[in-house]
């Protein structure tokens, strides 16, 4: 038998190439309103509507063949085959947006030129609807010599004219090859091929062009970005209450019936101390994770983070960084694995390493639960004026701290380590859209998901080894369980080197398990205190912030959060930046870095509060 047909999807970046993917072979492709989103080939099945199974892939936007980033050469290599073991696609569907037709047929031609049988899907035909902006497919036609097929991708409208356009799509002779013409004249060729598809043009681009004067406005346009973000973090704390009280009081209720219905022993304790209440501390934070997500994917899917990153490539341009790195940076305060993997869209070298180094400290979502549960547990849920709530502001301050931390470290490294000139930035900006609720439905779900998933597997099992190894050896009488388990020797060594931080023993202790999974901290926060109540059952209702509590001080608790904020305590981020740099070299850089700011940030803010008198 021979292998199936390979189809392949190029075009520029934010054409709606995944989207075309996802609404072809149903698959979940990452999209969103910016460009640079997909940065590795992935491939699905499709069957046309001939009946012929073919291998359907998504490549990673470019604007031309002569790939100037790590995920344009991506697309460039599939194209030609560079893959070993991978053959050339047969079929190139090359993806539009039709409301930004002048510029994508630049590279349309070139891609034309390779001489593959092609076909194009106009994309998109809704947005150019929506500007007035009316196309003639029949046109581009004629000019292009292949067939053009109008799509929404994400409304699922043209698939079946593009599959059969697919199926039947020939091997042709390109009018003139790659060589005989040239960038500028592929211009000048696709400035009068719009002009001549376009039959009427008008409303609604006035409407977003004033809009984009107001939110990018030099001055305004910041204060408006930062306006936003504040409510963001406000909203995680205001609205996530009543949901993560309901979380709470079904652990509280889950953990109080296996005590009441199991017979005593170890069994029960491991189900009670070390699942319940190390598990069941992380997933109570779902809330929080899941508002949090909410602003971020409509913000995304709005085009306002594109917008966003526009503003920052000034402030980026005074560190050293360009805009570019805003994408991947972004990505890290969901997680510093996708977002260091983003950076394969940076064209320079050292930016792309400067921003791999500075990623880890965006907050990611799983420093959530440890900031959630400390903020909880020691600052007071009060107001401080114009319906600001304190708990909020401290949480915005924790994100503005990495961020702050991350533009020192990058101004540093920038002229030492990875000197060099800062590139230029090239980024269309996205078109304005009204965020689909399917679209935030499902991100939302991934996004839970992944959480969820992460407290079913590496949470659980740390926190299930950890509260062995705080069980073993038993304590004599009198003695305290943790003092004499394997754990507790291991965490009174540590705790000598934390001490001038203000960190007692718990506190060490939660730190070594917490490399696996920053979310680690809390269950084995939890756990502890679970093990260290266990003699004292009146202890046992006691929430985890009413233990925190008898346990640190205001100044211990502080420390704690500055230790998070740029602490690397996270075995994947690490592995992640091995792989993408090619060597040890740069990952143990940026543990020895991270950590070290971290002791000076924890120590500073101990000693500090300390004085104050907290
Ligand atoms: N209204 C509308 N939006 C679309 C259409 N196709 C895609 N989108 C949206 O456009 C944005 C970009 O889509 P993606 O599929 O991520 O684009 P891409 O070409 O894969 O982009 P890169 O991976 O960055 O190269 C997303 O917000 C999609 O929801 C369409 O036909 N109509
Ligand atoms: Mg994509």
């Amino acid at each position: 038998m021979s292998r199936p047909r390979k189809i392949a999807l190029v075009g520029n970046p934010n054409a709606g190439k995944s989207a075309l993917f996802n609404a072809l072979t149903g698959a979940r492709q990452k999209i969103a309103n910016y460009p640079g989103v997909t940065v590795e080939r992935k491939s699905g099945r499709l069957v046309l509507p001939t009946g012929e199974p073919v291998e359907l892939t998504d490549l990673p936007g470019a604007y031309g063949l002569d790939a100037t980033s790590p995920d344009e050469e991506v697309t460039a290599k599939v194209l030609r085959g560079g893959f070993a073991g991978e053959a050339e696609p047969d079929v190139i569907v090359v993806v539009l947006d039709a409301s930004n037709l002048e510029q994508h047929l630049v590279f349309a031609q070139e891609l034309l030129a390779l001489g593959k049988p092609t076909v194009i899907a106009l994309n998109m035909v809704d947005l150019a609807e929506r500007d007035g902006l009316v196309l003639d497919p029949a046109v581009l036609e004629e000019e292009l010599g292949v067939r053009v097929v109008p799509t929404v991708a994400v409304r699922r409208r043209g698939l079946a004219d593009l599959g059969e356009a697919m199926a039947s799509a020939e091997t042709r002779t390109p009018r003139l090859g790659v060589s005989e013409i040239g960038e500028t004249e592929r211009r000048v060729a696709a400035h009068a091929m719009a002009a001549a598809a376009i039959l009427s043009e008008t409303r609604q681009r006035r409407m977003h062009a004033q809009l984009d004067k107001v939110l990018l406005h030099p001055w305004l346009g910041p204060v408006i970005m930062m306006a936003i973000f504040f409510v963001m973090f406000q909203a995680v704390f205001a609205w996530a209450t009543p949901f993560a009280d309901g979380l709470d009081a079904a652990a509280s209720w889950l953990h109080d019936t296996v005590k009441a219905t199991m017979p005593a022993g170890l069994l029960r304790d491991l189900i009670t101390d070390g699942v319940i209440a190390g598990v069941g501390a992380v997933i109570v934070f779902l809330p929080q994770i899941v508002i949090l997500f909410a602003f971020i994917l409509a913000l995304e899917a709005s085009g306002y983070m594109a917008r966003a990153a526009f503003l920052m490539d000034r402030l980026m341009a005074l560190v050293g960084l360009s805009g570019r790195s805003f994408i991947p940076l972004l990505s890290s305060f969901a997680c510093a694995i996708p977002g260091i993997m983003a950076t394969r869209s940076i064209t320079d070298p050292k930016d792309r390493l400067t921003t791999i180094l500075i990623a880890p400290m965006m907050t990611c979502s799983a420093r959530m639960p440890v900031y959630a549960v400390i903020i909880a547990a020691f600052i007071p849920a009060r107001g401080v004026g114009w319906g600001i709530g304190l708990q909020g502001l401290v949480l915005f301050c924790l994100f503005l701290a990495g961020i702050v931390g991350a533009i020192v470290v990058a101004l540093v490294l920038r002229s030492s380590v990875t000197k060099g000139a800062a590139s230029g930035f090239i980024m269309e900006l996205p078109k304005y859209q009204m965020p689909r609720l399917k679209d935030m439905a499902i991100g939302l779900w991934q996004r839970a998901w992944i959480f969820l998933r992460r407290a079913g597997t590496i949470i659980f099992t740390v926190t299930v080894v950890l509260w062995v190894l705080l069980n073993f050896p038993q304590a004599k009488p009198g003695e305290s369980q943790v003092d004499a388990s394997i754990a507790g020797h291991v965490a009174n060594g540590l705790a000598v080197v934390v001490k001038p931080i203000g960190f007692n023993r718990d506190m060490a202790l939660a730190l070594i398990p917490a490399m696996a999974a920053r979310e680690v901290a809390v269950s084995s926060l939890a756990t502890t205190y679970s093990v260290d109540a266990s003699d004292d059952e009146d202890q046992q209702a006691a929430d985890l912030g009413t233990r925190l509590r008898s346990h640190w001080t205001l100044p211990m608790a502080l420390a704690f959060l500055a230790w998070f904020v740029f602490a690397p305590q996270c075995m994947s981020t690490i592995a992640v930046t091995r792989r993408e740099t090619n060597g040890w070299k740069w990952p143990i850089f940026m543990l020895a870095y991270l950590f070290g700011l971290a002791y000076l940030a924890a120590g500073l803010t101990y000693w500090l509060a300390v004085w104050a008198g907290l």
